[in-house]
């Protein structure tokens, strides 16, 4: 991609992609079923929800959907603000999907690790201000979601008022923790995000923050105790999918709201302009070594030591899941 095409896509999006209905809303049945778009014209905001249970993990069609939403919401010129969420209350994304890795098809693999570039290029290079709420936990590609977005909001946790448990989310690139390392674009993301010492200490110890430490280090914006707001905002509960209709009194996606309106009432060519001051050349970096980037996944991922490590992990979790 030359300069100029590549910086036209930053500043625009890609028009290829079907435009939306004229109408206001978005119905889900409209959006495919692994990512939901809701938008609303009016105020220039639109959600987009995660919606793949258990852990919202990313598998190459969720990566596409997300790609895919994306491109759907930029292609509208009232939209300037979106607010990235999950259906799931306890978890925002697992990371990628890591049945994905295991075992892998030989063809399937590269396109797999593509989509994954691909939302890098397309949410953080997107002219849309993107606003995180992350609800639940958000390890590895799960922060890497985050860290590409503008602005990120994060619940303080929350006790489950039957059996009084304690939730508390957590966020971070933890891959060391599991024998793998985060691909050079992430890392470098985290850097950018918290500064180089917190970064370097960081993926060296896989370190998941919780809120507090994540709000600390500046991974985070904003942290949000989870009290139920009084009141919603109606502008809100028309923007919520039908999954999490009931949520309009959560004051994380209360806040993750406020801060989407305030993005989008900024002249929008030069919110736009300042965010590729930042970004433009670390996405160019990226996309000039994509196809390296691909070999060294496929070349590390499908070594046999790092099969045997990634399917015990995979039957770990799947162990664990079944022992609750
Ligand atoms: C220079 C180097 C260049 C290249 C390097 C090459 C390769 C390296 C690739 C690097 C990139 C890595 C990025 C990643 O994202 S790796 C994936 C990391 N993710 C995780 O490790 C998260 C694992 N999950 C958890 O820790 C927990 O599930 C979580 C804290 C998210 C939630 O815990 P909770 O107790 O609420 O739920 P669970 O019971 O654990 O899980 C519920 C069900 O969800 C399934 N699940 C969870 N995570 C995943 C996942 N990542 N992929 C697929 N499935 C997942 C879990 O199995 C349960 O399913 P069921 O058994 O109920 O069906």
């Amino acid at each position: 991609m030359n300069s100029l095409r590549a910086r036209a896509h930053l500043l625009f999006g890609r028009r290829s992609h079907q435009s939306l209905a004229p109408h206001q809303h978005l119905s889900p049945a409209v959006a495919n079923d692994l990512v939901i778009s809701t938008v609303d014209e009016n105020s220039g905001i639109a959600m987009l929800t995660m919606n793949r249970p258990p852990a919202n993990s990313l598998s190459m069609e969720m990566n596409e959907a997300i790609c895919d939403s994306i491109k759907t919401i930029e292609a509208n010129a009232k939209i300037q603000s979106v607010i990235l969420s999950s259906t799931n209350p306890k978890i925002f994304s697992a990371g990628l999907d890591v049945t994905e890795l295991v075992s892998p098809d030989k063809d399937r693999l590269p396109r797999f690790w593509n989509s994954l570039q691909q939302v890098y290029i397309d949410l953080y290079g997107s002219r849309l201000a993107t606003v995180a709420a992350i609800q639940g936990h958000a390890p590895a590609a799960g922060c890497f979601l985050a860290m590409a977005c503008d602005y990120r909001v994060m619940s303080a946790g929350d006790i489950n008022s039957d059996t009084k448990k304690k939730h508390v989310p957590t966020i971070g690139l933890n891959e060391t923790q599991l024998g793998i390392a985060a691909p050079p674009w992430m890392g470098q993301l985290l850097v950018r995000t918290v500064g180089f010492r917190q970064a370097e200490l960081a993926l060296a110890l896989g370190t998941l923050f919780p809120p507090e430490q994540a709000l600390a280090v500046g991974l985070v914006d904003d942290i949000v105790p989870h009290q139920k707001a009084e009141s919603g905002e109606d502008q809100l509960i028309d923007l919520l999918p039908s999954q999490i209709k009931d949520q309009a009194l959560n004051p994380l996606l209360q806040r993750a709201y406020s801060q989407a309106r305030i993005y989008a009432k900024i002249p929008p060519q030069a919110r736009v302009a300042s965010k590729m001051v930042t970004r433009e050349e670390h996405i160019f970096r990226m996309i000039a070594k994509r196809d390296e980037d691909t070999q060294h996944f496929c070349g590390f991922v499908t070594q046999k030591a790092v099969q045997k490590n990634l399917s015990a992990y995979v039957e770990a979790l799947k162990n664990k899941s079944a022992k609750k």
